[in-house]
């Protein structure tokens, strides 16, 4: 007697009285009745009220017996035999114990199949691989020496694989007589490479067994005494599978029993097989997740390679640094002078002549005013004397000391106040002093004396009662107009330059503080430390007559070079005699405005060498000239070409002025310096601008301003995280819990793209971040307070890690488990790495467009558009396989079909979509959608994770090279 039979004689029999069909008289079919028997259903077979629902490969009422022909008939029609004689025949194609296995196409194309394609008119095949796709069947042979001692014969075990329910179940047969049966459910599948075998796995953390009693490894008779029964069916788990491909052998472990068999059990000549449609085959991802794939392995070297190139850059200006700070240094103590000659300035797009050769001289240690109507061409002759990059054509001759000299040297002699004050709106007062203190004396000062010079310089210009107070703009409040002028006054005064240049320093000043900053700069110049030359409107009487020299300048054409004192003298005797009572700067200004006196003034013929002196640069008062009544001593400074006395006459100082003549270019001896566009190719090469700072001051106090600016003005900072959570929870609660059928599928699919378009749309913010630092950055840079490399790296740094990293971590964590998406940790740190990635490319690409296009208007218009094209081409909107030939390229450029096809292959590839319209019921692979339905390349995922990568490489040094190349000033 079977142990089956017996099991069935031994459970509940309920007995029924059915009609035979060829009409005899109805007989007694006793019925099992599985829901009050206690053995149930065998072989895990499903008790569906009193009958067993049985599992393919098994029949009879209680799922005892095995059923053979194959798994394509119909389970009501396949014959059955008791267990311990094994299966006559099988249909053809088919085979193992119990006819599950498939051996041919042939033979799963025998029978039509039970389930319908998703694509329709498909043909079935036997997959013959362990990677399963549907439901396979393995039936294997068992080496067990340990158990074979006991219990000699075959061992052999037949296993149901269930993909789609995750589930495992398995019988174990002695002799083709089965021994107990196995059901492993919630377990996880992976087909791993290793050295370059290619594994599929099962693993399972539950097992649950019964032994058939009595069976010989389950108490039989006859066997021997002792019986696994109560072993077997105290079995826990964990239970594994592994089986190599290309291999007729598997390995099976089971936790419990690891003491006798540590290694696992062999299982040998293995039959695998599975009638399978071969779209499902197709599109199931090749999940091979290889130990290292060669994209991965390729990024990791680079990663390697650089971060050997950034450990070599640091070591390198570490050491810069500690030579740079170990070098004694020298501050300036001298003024020096600058004379030049026919300066001219022409306009290219019109022509408009804006200078017309004017010339003049400020000698070391005087103030040189240069006056004139608006308009009048001030501002454009001192930013020549300044060395500053102009648009138009510039000629004639600066000396610097009566020396030759590059224009880089001008720059770096030269400390220039802009007309315009362009500030760090969230810096006080005194750290913005600092700042340019930092990076603009030598490294080596000790921080203290630092420290001194600021406050010292701040005093000075009577900046004491504001030092701590932020400088502001216009949304945000700070100091006053006259307070910020002075501000940029200080910025230049903490060098004290040989040469301080400044361009309307008084405007804005009311008369008090115009006075107080002009005295202050007249000290400075009588302290023989610094030169001034400054252009100004209309300065008071007294203020007018604290400068030493003044130039009038009117229409582009010097109308007065020389001494202040003799400008009223001067125009006195062209009959241009200064009102009684009236401030002698004003009647200036009138003369050079009003086109009567003008005539009167130019038209002057008494003195033919007054008007040759003015068109060369002579004094234009015949007999030397009182240069400085601050000077306390006697100077005489010979210089070739230029020579410049002082002398003492009862108290008062004179001094006389000899340059060359206009036009003396080249000539012998000269002393004329060439400025750009007259020639003097020698003069005209790059010269390398040198900083008194090494790089890692330089990035270190860059570094330190944008984080004063990012935790002041925290506007930005707070909007992108509280925008990022709040969109998190959004988009969390819209795709809350998405179940993985076809309306969860379109919302999976959606939740990843729509996170996307938020963090790629949110990157445009970049562009009004950067507009702001940029103007602050020319002018810093035109100034030689920093080179481009810091600055780019600061400002990277401090745009990508919190306003673009941070967020999108944010974004990505709360609505990654509140979605419902993949629980696997590897999956979750995928998706967050391509969020960052995708939201550092978008970002640098805003960044790029803000550094290339002046204007804020285009540029943010160009980011919008250029980011909607690439949402359109991003894999969601239109499928990649159907974009007209002549586009296709465009998707290629898109950064959202990279991150889009990334995140999705990540998330939904590994899962089925299991769902059933109209009572059509599919179990399709994620991945089958993602190929059909998006066009999407299933195994590209580190390809797309290198293109972010190459994105986000391609725009930083795009970034770089754009802010080196084209942020200079030019005026
Ligand atoms: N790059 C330029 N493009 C167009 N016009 C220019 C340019 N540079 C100078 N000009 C013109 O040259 C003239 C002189 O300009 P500049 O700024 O030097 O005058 P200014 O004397 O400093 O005037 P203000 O006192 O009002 O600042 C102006 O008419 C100005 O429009």
């Amino acid at each position: 007697q079977s142990p089956t039979s017996r099991a069935v004689a031994t459970a509940t029999v309920t007995t029924t009285v059915t009609a035979s069909p060829t009409g005899t008289p109805p007989t007694c079919i006793p019925q099992y009745d599985c829901s009050s028997s206690p053995k149930g259903c065998l072989n895990n077979g499903v008790c569906e009220g009193k009958t067993c629902k049985c599992k393919p490969g098994f029949g009879g009422t209680d799922c005892g017996l095995l059923s053979c022909g194959s798994p394509l008939t119909d389970p009501s029609q396949r014959p059955t035999v008791a267990s311990g004689t094994g299966c006559a025949a099988c249909d053809d194609g088919f085979g193992g114990l119990n006819c599950n296995v498939c051996k041919t196409d042939a033979g799963c194309q025998s029978k039509p199949p039970s389930r319908t394609s998703f694509l329709g008119a498909e043909n079935m095949v036997c997959n013959k691989k362990p990677e399963v796709y549907f439901n396979a069947f393995m039936s294997c042979a068992v080496r067990t020496p340990e158990l074979e001692g006991f219990f000699p014969g075959n061992y052999s075990l037949t296993v149901d694989l269930d993909p789609v329910n995750k589930t495992m179940s398995a019988q174990l047969w002695l002799n083709k007589a089965e021994q107990f049966f196995c059901k492993m459910p919630e377990c996880t599948l992976a087909t791993t490479e290793t050295d370059g075998v290619i594994k599929t796995k099962w693993d399972c953390p539950v097992l649950q067994c019964t032994c058939l009693e009595p069976t010989l490894l389950c108490g039989g008779i006859p066997g021997p005494v002792i019986s696994l029964g109560p072993t077997i069916n105290g079995l826990k788990g964990p239970f594994s599978l592994t089986c190599p491909h290309g291999s007729t052998d598997c390995d099976f472990f089971i936790g419990d029993l690891a003491g006798f068999f540590p290694t696992g059990l062999k299982m040998t000549e293995c039959d695998v097989g599975e009638c399978v449609f071969p779209s499902e085959i197709q599109s199931s991802v090749t999940s091979v997740q290889k130990s290292m794939p060669p994209g991965v392995i390729a990024c990791l070297a680079i990663l390697g390679a650089l971060v050997l190139i950034l450990i070599v850059i640091c070591s390198v200006a570490k050491r810069n640094q500690l030579v740079l700070s170990r070098t004694p240094y020298t501050l300036n103590t001298e003024a020096a002078s600058l004379e030049f000659r026919n300066v001219g300035y022409t306009l290219n797009k019109d022509g408009l002549e804006v200078l017309k050769g004017i010339s003049g001289a400020a000698p070391a240690g005087v103030v040189l005013a240069v006056m004139g109507p608006s308009g009048a061409g001030k501002s454009t002759l001192v930013d020549i004397l300044a060395g500053k990059r102009k648009d138009g054509k510039v000629t004639g001759h600066i000396l610097l000391n009566g020396k030759q000299v590059h224009e880089s040297e001008i720059r770096r002699a030269v400390g220039f106040v802009d007309q315009e004050d362009t500030l760090p709106p969230t810096q006080t007062v005194y750290e913005a002093v600092l700042f340019s203190a930092m990076l603009r004396l030598p490294e080596a000062m000790p921080i203290f004396r630092v420290h001194e010079r600021v406050a010292e310089v701040i005093e000075m210009l009577g900046l004491t009662h504001c030092s701590h107070r932020r400088i502001g703009n216009v949304t945000a409040r700070g100091i006053s107009g006259g307070e910020k002028r002075r501000v940029s006054i200080a910025l230049e005064l903490i060098t004290r330059p040989p040469i301080l240049i400044l361009d309307e320093p008084t405007s804005g000043l009311d008369s008090y503080s115009a006075h107080m900053v002009v005295e202050q700069l007249c000290k400075l110049a009588a302290s023989k430390t610094t030169t001034v030359i400054m252009t100004i409107h209309q300065p008071r009487s007294d203020i007018f007559y604290m400068f030493d020299q003044t130039l009038v300048v009117s229409k582009g054409e010097a109308l007065y070079f020389g001494p202040t004192d003799t400008a009223a003298e001067y125009f006195n005797r062209r009959g241009l005699e200064c009102p009684k009572n009236y401030n002698i700067a004003d009647y200036l200004l009138d003369i050079a405005m009003d086109q009567e006196l003008l005539a009167r003034a130019k038209g002057f013929t008494g003195a033919d060498d007054e008007k040759t002196a003015l068109s060369t640069g002579h004094q234009t008062h015949a007999q030397g000239n009182i240069i400085s009544r601050r000077a306390t001593s006697n100077s005489t400074h010979h210089g070739n070409p230029s020579e410049i006395t002082h002398t003492s006459d009862n108290g008062q100082y004179e001094t006389t002025v000899r340059m060359e003549e206009s036009g003396s270019s080249g000539s012998s001896g000269s002393s004329t310096v060439s400025l750009p566009g007259v020639g003097a190719a020698d003069a005209q090469k790059k010269q390398k601008t040198v900083y008194p700072t090494s790089f890692l001051t330089q990035l270190r106090v860059i570094m330190k301003r944008n984080w004063q600016t990012l935790i002041r003005d925290k506007s930005l900072l707070v909007l992108h995280l509280a925008v990022s959570i709040v969109l998190g929870l959004f988009i969390g609660g819209l795709y809350f819990a998405v179940p993985m059928d076809l309306a969860g599928f379109q919302n999976r699919a959606g939740s990843l793209f729509f996170m996307l378009a938020l963090l790629g749309f949110s990157s445009i913010s970049a562009l009004g971040a950067f507009t702001e630092t940029r103007t602050l950055f020319i002018k810093e840079r035109s100034n030689g307070y920093y080179p481009p490399l810091p600055f780019v790296i600061s400002t990277l740094l401090f745009d990508l890690i919190p306003l673009r990293i941070i967020p999108s971590l944010f974004m990505g964590c709360i609505a990654y488990f509140m979605i419902g998406l993949s629980p696997v940790v590897e999956t979750f740190f995928k998706f967050l790495l391509i969020l960052v990635l995708f939201n550092v490319a978008t970002a640098m690409f805003c960044l790029v467009i803000a550094a290339a296009v002046r204007t804020t208007g285009v540029a943010s218009l160009a980011c919008s558009i250029v980011m909607l094209f690439m949402m359109l081409f991003g894999g969601f909107m239109i499928n990649s396989g159907k974009i007209p030939d002549a586009l296709t390229w465009i998707q290629y450029l898109s950064m959202f079909k990279y991150g889009f096809e990334a995140l999705a292959v990540n998330e939904v590839a590994t899962s089925k979509l299991i769902d059933n319209i109209q009572g059509v019921a599919f179990n399709v692979p994620g991945s089958l959608i993602l190929q059909k339905l998006f066009g999407f390349d299933l195994g590209g995922f580190w390809k797309n994770m290198i293109v972010l990568i190459g994105f986000n490489v391609l725009f930083i040094a795009a970034f770089w090279a754009i802010v080196t190349l084209r942020l200079k000033e030019r005026k």
